[in-house]
C-alpha cells in the first residue's frame, strides 16, 4: 500500500509564448526586440490629443501638436496629414490607429486596417467615421518607396505608424497600405514623376497649396469661403474645449515600434 504523501503546492507562473505582435524593431541594431531594445532603451510614441469621443470632428482633433490636416497635393487623394514646425521628425511611433472594430470582413471603406489576431483569424479597424476614428485616417498611401516616410506595422493587435525615415517640416506623412491595397485605389506605384519635374509631392521650398488654418482646431481648408463655414459648423462660440494646443511634437509615452502590416479591403 502506499501512503499519499501530502505535496508542497508548486508555485509557478505560466510564461506565454511571445506572439509575433509583440516584437518591436530597433533600426539602429536592425534587430527585433520586446518593450525595450537593450543598446538605445524604449522607442518613443506619440500620443494623440485627447478629445471626447463620439465629436463630429473628434479624428481631426486628436493630431498631435506639430501636424496639421489640409488638402493633399496629390490628386484626387482628398486631405492628408502634414507636419508643420521647424524641426525635423524621427523614431517616432503614432497610434493606435482608432476606428470600429469589426471582424466583419465586408468592413471595406477605405479606411480599414486588417489585423490578425492568430493564424487565419483576423479583424479589421475601421476609420471611416470621423467620431470614432483618429488622425491616422487622414494620412494617405505613399507612391514610391522614395517619398513613404511612415511604416505601418501591428503591436499588440493594434496599427501604428512608426517613422522610417526624417520628416522634413512641410512634408506629408505618407505610408504604405500594402500593394493590393494600393492597386485596388488605383494608386500607381511610382507615378510621382521625379525626374520630369512633375513632383506633385509637397516639400518644402516647393509651391504650396492654397492654405486657411482653422485658429480653433488642427483642420487647414483649401479656401476661406469653406473655413467661414467650417467655424460656424464645428465652432460655435465658445471653441470646442478639447481644441489642442500647436506646439513641438511632445512624445509622452516611451513604448516600442515594429514591423510592416497589411492594410485591409
Ligand atoms: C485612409 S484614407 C486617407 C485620407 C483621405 N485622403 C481623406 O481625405 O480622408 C484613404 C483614401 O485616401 C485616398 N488616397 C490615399 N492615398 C492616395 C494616393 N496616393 N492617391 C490617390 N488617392 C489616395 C483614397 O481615396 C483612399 O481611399
Amino acid at each position: 500500500m502506499y501512503s499519499l504523501r501530502e505535496r508542497k503546492g508548486l508555485e509557478y507562473q505560466e510564461v506565454g509564448e511571445p506572439q509575433n505582435d509583440d516584437y518591436l524593431y530597433c533600426e539602429k541594431c536592425q534587430n527585433f526586440f520586446i518593450d525595450t531594445c537593450a543598446v538605445h532603451g524604449a522607442p518613443m510614441f506619440v500620443k494623440d490629443s485627447p478629445v471626447d469621443r463620439g465629436h463630429p470632428n473628434h479624428s481631426a482633433l486628436t493630431l498631435p501638436p506639430g501636424l496639421r490636416i489640409g488638402p493633399s497635393s496629390i490628386p484626387e487623394a482628398g486631405l492628408r496629414v502634414w507636419y508643420e514646425v521647424s524641426e525635423q521628425l524621427l523614431g517616432l511611433h503614432f497610434g493606435p490607429y482608432k476606428g470600429q472594430v469589426t471582424e466583419d470582413e465586408a468592413a471595406n471603406s477605405g479606411y480599414s486596417w486588417l489585423i490578425t489576431k492568430r493564424r487565419n483569424c483576423y479583424k479589421y479597424v475601421d476609420g471611416k467615421d470621423e467620431p470614432w476614428a483618429n488622425q491616422m485616417r487622414y494620412v494617405n498611401c505613399t507612391r514610391d518607396k522614395e517619398e513613404q516616410n511612415l511604416v505601418a506595422f501591428q503591436y499588440h493587435r493594434q496599427i501604428f505608424y512608426w517613422t522610417c525615415r526624417t520628416i522634413q517640416p512641410g512634408c506629408e506623412l505618407l505610408v504604405s497600405y500594402g500593394d493590393n491595397y494600393g492597386q485596388e485605389l488605383g494608386i500607381k506605384w511610382g507615378s510621382r514623376n521625379v525626374e520630369k519635374g512633375l513632383d506633385v509631392g509637397f516639400q518644402i521650398g516647393e509651391p504650396k497649396p492654397e492654405i486657411h488654418p482653422c485658429p480653433s482646431c488642427t483642420l487647414a481648408i483649401s479656401s476661406q469661403k469653406f473655413l467661414g463655414q467650417h467655424t460656424k459648423h464645428s465652432h460655435p462660440s465658445p471653441p470646442f474645449p478639447g481644441t489642442p494646443e500647436r506646439k513641438h511634437l511632445q512624445p509622452e509615452d516611451p513604448r516600442p515600434g515594429g514591423r510592416r502590416q497589411q492594410h485591409s479591403d
